[in-house]
C-alpha cells in the first residue's frame, strides 16, 4: 500500500491504558490525528465498535502480532503502514507510563509520531522532525517540522 487511497479514514480505540481516563485518551488520540489532518486532505472519524481502518490498542509483551513489546522503555509503540487488515493499526506499549504532561511518555507526542507511520511516513534523519526515531519533548502546538509537512503533503497531494 504505502498510502491510503481514500480521504476519510476511520479509527477505533480497542483497549485503553489504565494510566489515564479514557476520555483523556480519546482527546489525545484525536489531537494527534488532527496534527496530520491539518497538514493533508485526510479526515479521521472515530467509530466505537466493529471494524475501522486504524485500530488503536494498548498492550504489553506478546499481543497478537509478530512484534512483542519489551517492558518499560525501549520500544514505546509501533504502527503498521497503510493497508487492509492490520494496515494502519497502532499499538502502544502499556508497560510505559502514559501521560498528558512531561513525565513518563506524552501520549499525544508518541501518537502523533505513530500516526505518521500509519499514514505511510518512515523515520527521518532530521532531529527537528517528529518522525526522527527517538522521543523528545516538543511544543504541542508545533510538532511537525517543515520536512514532516512536505512529506505528508507530497504523499497525499
Ligand atoms: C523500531 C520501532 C518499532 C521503534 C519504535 C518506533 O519508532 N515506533 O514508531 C519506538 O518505540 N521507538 C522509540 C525509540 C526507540 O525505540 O529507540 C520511540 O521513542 N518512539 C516514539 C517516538 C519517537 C519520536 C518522536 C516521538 C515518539
Ligand atoms: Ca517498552
Ligand atoms: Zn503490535
Ligand atoms: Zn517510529
Amino acid at each position: 500500500g504505502s498510502k491510503w487511497t481514500k480521504s476519510t479514514i476511520s479509527y477505533r480505540v480497542v483497549r485503553y491504558t489504565p494510566d489515564l481516563p479514557s476520555d483523556t485518551v480519546d482527546s489525545e488520540i484525536a489531537a494527534a490525528l488532527n496534527v496530520w489532518s491539518k497538514a493533508s486532505p485526510l479526515k479521521f472519524v472515530k467509530s466505537s465498535s466493529g471494524q475501522a481502518d486504524i485500530l488503536v490498542d494498548f498492550a504489553t509483551r506478546s499481543h497478537g502480532d509478530s512484534y512483542p513489546f519489551d517492558g518499560p522503555r525501549g520500544t514505546l509503540a509501533h504502527a503498521f503502514g497503510p493497508g487492509e487488515g492490520i494496515g494502519g493499526d497502532t499499538h502502544f506499549d502499556d508497560a510505559e507510563s502514559w501521560t498528558t504532561g512531561s513525565d513518563g511518555f506524552n501520549l499525544f507526542l508518541v501518537a502523533a509520531h505513530e500516526f505518521g507511520h500509519a499514514l505511510g511516513l518512515k523515520h527521518s534523519r532530521n532531529q527537528a522532525s517528529l518522525m526522527y526515531p527517538t522521543y523528545k519533548q516538543r511544543d504541542r502546538d508545533n510538532v511537525l517540522s517543515r520536512e514532516d509537512t512536505s512529506k505528508i503533503g507530497a504523499l497525499y497531494s
